[in-house]
């Protein structure tokens, strides 16, 4: 275990002594040096350079260390017990050598508003008056003769020396005892536990930051880059120390930091990386207390948001389509009569509107429009609309011309409209676009020209359009945030894309296919389902659609050793994917009686989280519940070790 680190600057010899005593009495292993005011900002950074996690100081020295060491700092004050016993000791005298005590006061001379407070409360209930002399290091001879000298019968000091008295007047010092040592001791140890909770933290969200794709650069209100990084340094192909050389690194300097740092605004710039490559930059302001303290710099390569990366790695030459109709499996009749009309839609130019779930082959389905279409020979511009920040969307889409932003490309740039020209722009979630950007598309796509943004050029484009969407559009009109108008110029054709779970029929031929594409992709044997395997196939509701299905058929190839799968398998392969999901959706018990009353158990005992309610619920036995769940674990744990 690692040990704390503490240091304590002492103010004298006396007090060094009496700490380095009570540290030995306690076993505490603290190191104490004694300063002067002088020599004491020296002293703490020393200390501090040699490893120290925290100091802990006379409050007389806390304010000066405070400010020169990095380190955490515990100001050492007088506690109540001590200024109780001075007080104590004062009213002690007072009662031996003066009859009358109602003109008799008291002079409490501390520095800190907390412990003024205290001593004035604390005379107070012991019936003394009170003179407080607050910030005594700071008050001279004469100042401290003076108040003295009108309070003439006591004085109960802290830090003044005795020689600043006159008159024969007895001192009390209110030192710092013992309780007050411990509990600086205690706070110093608080403050190094909190430090290294903060330092694992901080270690945590660094890892964190380092894993994701994106670039993150973080600014302080200086400009300064506190922090960088890895996929950002790649993407501007600089390093940490690199930049923070100078305050207005290269790249910040095509990004107007004002209008973030001064006016609290998120903007989003386009910016060109250290390899020429687009890159698009959300810079958005670090507010804490309602201060901007500085921003935060996303960083994605701008192709990334475009679903046509795949057709760059599978077609090498930019935007293509990949897919035909015959990729499209499906034994459903209702299905086959989409496909014959989304054929039909391909020999016209109308814009067409495909609507279904996540994973029903919506992309599939443009693809194979386009490449059944006459569009065939040119490009496939496939974009992901809710992928892409809304002024970004607007400049990727249509273009701009130089100057139009901060950012902007020196000789302007193509929009995806312009680059789909002679094929199609395959607009994907559509629904999720901005009212501005509707409206801006609803020109385009009437009447099929553009205008870069900042341009004055009306560009003509020949581009088949076809969008799509998960989401009710008409739904969206209603509440006022999709565009009738709109609507109704894409979805002049429409297309629907039943979920899997409507299409029961399709499940044998898309295992099927996906099976033996998996297993060549793979270089495993196909899988084989047994009888309740296919049972838990067929029925399960497969809110992720063919993708899910996609991804569990490979799951299963790489987790499983051998090829045939059980109803088991699938049971927890799937359950790992109903644990994420939070819709509520259930796998309806089924498979062998042992593999459902396994499922029923499990069930049970995850809505009620407790053995004996499970056992009441299903009218067992406590202990039936305990061995079954065990006998299932170990059959779990068995597959684990399988699958590792
Ligand atoms: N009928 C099908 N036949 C073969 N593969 C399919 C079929 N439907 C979907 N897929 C596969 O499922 C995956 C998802 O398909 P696709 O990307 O076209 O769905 P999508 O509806 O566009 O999804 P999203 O809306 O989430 O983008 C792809 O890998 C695709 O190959």
């Amino acid at each position: 275990m690692q040990t704390d680190k503490i240091a304590l600057i002492a103010p004298n010899q006396d007090f060094t002594l009496r700490a380095v005593d009570l540290f030995r009495d306690w076993g505490e292993r603290i190191h104490v040096a004694m300063a002067s005011g002088k020599d004491v900002i020296a002293i703490a950074q020393q200390l501090s350079e040699k490893g120290a996690d925290v100091l802990i100081c006379y409050a007389t020295f806390d304010e000066a260390v405070k400010t020169t060491v990095s380190i955490p700092t515990v100001s050492l004050r007088p506690g109540v017990l001590d200024i109780l016993r001075g007080v104590q000791q004062t009213k002690n005298w007072l009662a031996e050598n003066k009859e009358e005590q109602d003109n008799t006061k008291l002079v409490v001379g501390l520095s800190g508003d907390s412990i003024v407070d205290n001593a004035t409360l604390i005379t107070d209930i012991v019936g003394l008056k009170t003179k407080v002399l607050s910030g005594v290091p700071a008050a001279g001879p004469d100042e401290i003769a003076a108040i003295v000298s009108e309070v003439p019968n006591i004085a109960a000091l802290e830090n003044v020396q005795p020689e600043f008295i006159t008159n024969g007047i007895p001192v009390f010092p209110v030192a710092v005892g013992r309780e007050a040592l411990l509990q600086s001791v205690r706070q110093a140890r608080e403050l190094v536990a909190a430090g290294r909770a903060n330092a694992a933290k901080l270690k945590q969200f660094q890892a964190i930051m380092e894993f994701t794709g994106e670039g993150i650069v973080a600014i302080d209100s200086r400009r300064q880059i506190t922090y960088m990084n890895h996929a950002a340094e790649k993407m501007l192909k600089t390093s940490e120390e690199q930049v923070n050389t100078n305050l207005a690194a290269a790249f910040l300097a095509d990004i107007n930091l004002d209008d973030t740092l001064h006016y609290g605004q998120t903007r989003i710039v386009s910016l060109t990386g250290g390899d020429q490559q687009a890159l698009a930059c959300r810079v958005v302001p670090m507010i804490v207390g309602g201060q901007t303290i500085g921003a935060v710099l996303t960083i994605t390569e701008a192709q990334f948001v475009y679903k046509d990366k795949w057709s760059k790695d599978h077609g090498g030459k930019g935007y293509k389509a990949v897919y035909h109709f015959d990729d499209f499996i499906t034994a459903n009749a209702s299905m086959k009569e989409t496909i014959a009309a989304a054929k039909n839609y391909a020999g016209v130019d109308s814009t067409i509107l495909i609507n279904g779930d996540t994973g029903t082959g919506k992309e599939i389905i443009a693809q194979s429009i386009h490449n059944y279409s006459r569009r065939s020979g040119g490009p496939f511009v496939a974009v992901n609309c809710a992928a892409l920040p809304e002024s970004l969307l607007e400049s990727e889409l249509f273009g701009y011309e130089y100057g139009a932003f901060t950012g902007a490309r020196k000789n302007g740039k193509k929009g995806l409209f312009e680059q789909a020209d002679q094929g199609t722009i395959f607009l994907d979630e559509i629904g999720e676009i901005s009212l501005s950007i509707q409206a801006r598309l609803l020109r385009v796509i009437q009447q099929r020209e553009i205008m870069r943004i900042g341009g004055d050029k009306i560009i003509p484009v020949d581009v088949g359009v076809i969008a799509a969407t998960h989401r009710d559009l008409p739904e969206l009109i209603a509440k006022g945030l999709f565009r009738r108008d709109l609507y109704h110029r894409l979805s002049i054709l429409r297309l629907k894309l039943l979920p899997l779970a409507a299409r029961q029929e399709d499940i044998p031929c898309l295992v099927e296919k996906i099976n033996h594409k998996l297993a060549a992709k793979l270089l495993k044997r196909p899988l084989q389902f047994s009888a309740p395997a296919w049972n838990i196939l067929n029925r399960y509701q497969w809110p992720g659609n063919v993708r899910e299905l996609e991804s569990v058929i490979e799951r299963l190839m790489i987790l499983k050793q051998d090829y045939v799968v059980t109803g088991n398998d699938l049971e927890r392969v799937l359950d790992s994917d109903c644990d994420r999901q939070d819709d509520g959706i259930r796998l309806v018990p089924k498979g062998t009686m042992q593999e459902m009353e396994q499922s029923i158990i499990r069930q049970v005992l995850q809505e009620t989280g407790s053995h004996e309610h499970t056992a009441k619920i299903l009218g067992i036995s406590t202990t039936t519940i305990w061995r079954k769940t065990r006998t299932f674990q170990n059959e779990r744990s068995n597959f684990k070790m399988k699958e590792e």
